[in-house]
């Protein structure tokens, strides 16, 4: 009896023009997650000009996500944090010419409205620990978020996806190692240390990179992609 009204429906479906449609569009969807799937069958680049980001990046993920790095210092976009990190992966994919990583790092003073966010690192450049502790010394709020927006593409003809990820604290006089940008001057919320003062452990547990990358890695385990760590493919 089953299998009878199965037939029927089997016989309606096919038959009309609307059923035919929606057959072909399984079918196509099939054959658009297949290449999906061959696609990213090759390693992920992580891009990024900057040693110690992608050393973190490295003790982050672990093998979470196999991925091979790519020392280039692309050029950056002016505008929102999440556009900046979109246009990075997209000039990046078209390098590498498959998936990319990137990812962009914003100190936010919460006084300044937001600002230097995306320009620090030519603030710091420019005026240093010193000046961005000056840059604070009208106001009586110091607090401020470091925030990191991490783009992933499959490719040079897919839109890049963003992770976020925020840590707030405030900004002090620099204190420890100055081995990584901010770090000296960061102390994030619930800690009497600052970013650089932190062991290393510490600081990957609750940075706003590790954040963004928990994301990361959940998005890949739900995607099911299947990375290739062979690159004479
Ligand atoms: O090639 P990319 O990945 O862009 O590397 P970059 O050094 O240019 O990095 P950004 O454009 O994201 O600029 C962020 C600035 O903040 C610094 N920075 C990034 N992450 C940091 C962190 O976790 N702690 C301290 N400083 C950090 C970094 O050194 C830059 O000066
Ligand atoms: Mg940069």
């Amino acid at each position: 009896m089953a299998l009878a009204v199965w037939h029927s429906l089997l016989r309606i479906i096919t038959r009309s023009p609307v059923g035919r449609g929606l057959l072909f569009s399984l079918r196509e969807q099939k054959i658009h997650m297949a290449a999906i799937r061959a696609v990213v069958a090759r390693p992920v680049t992580f891009v990024t000009g900057n040693a110690k980001k992608l050393e973190e990046v490295k003790a982050i993920l672990g093998q979470s996500v196999p991925f091979q790095s790519l020392k280039l210092d692309l050029p950056e976009l002016q505008g929102e944090p999440e556009d900046i990190s979109k246009e990075k992966a997209r000039l990046a994919a078209l390098q590498v010419s498959g998936p990319v990583l990137v990812e962009d790092t914003c100190l936010c003073f919460n006084a300044l409205k937001g600002l230097p966010g995306p320009y620090i690192k030519w603030f710091l450049q420019k005026i240093g620990h010193e000046g961005l502790n000056n840059l604070l010394m009208a106001y009586e709020d110091k607090s401020a978020y470091a925030l990191c927006a991490f783009a992933f593409s499959l490719g040079p003809d897919t839109e890049p996806i963003t992770f976020l990820g925020k840590t707030p604290g405030k900004i002090v006089p620099p204190r420890g190692p100055n081995d990584f940008g901010w770090d000296p001057i960061f102390q994030p919320d619930g800690y009497e240390q600052t970013y650089a003062e932190l062991p290393k452990e510490e600081k990957n547990k609750i940075s706003h990179r590790s954040k963004a990358l928990a994301m990361v890695k959940s998005h890949f385990a739900e995607a099911g992609y299947t990375f290739q760590t062979d690159t004479s493919l």
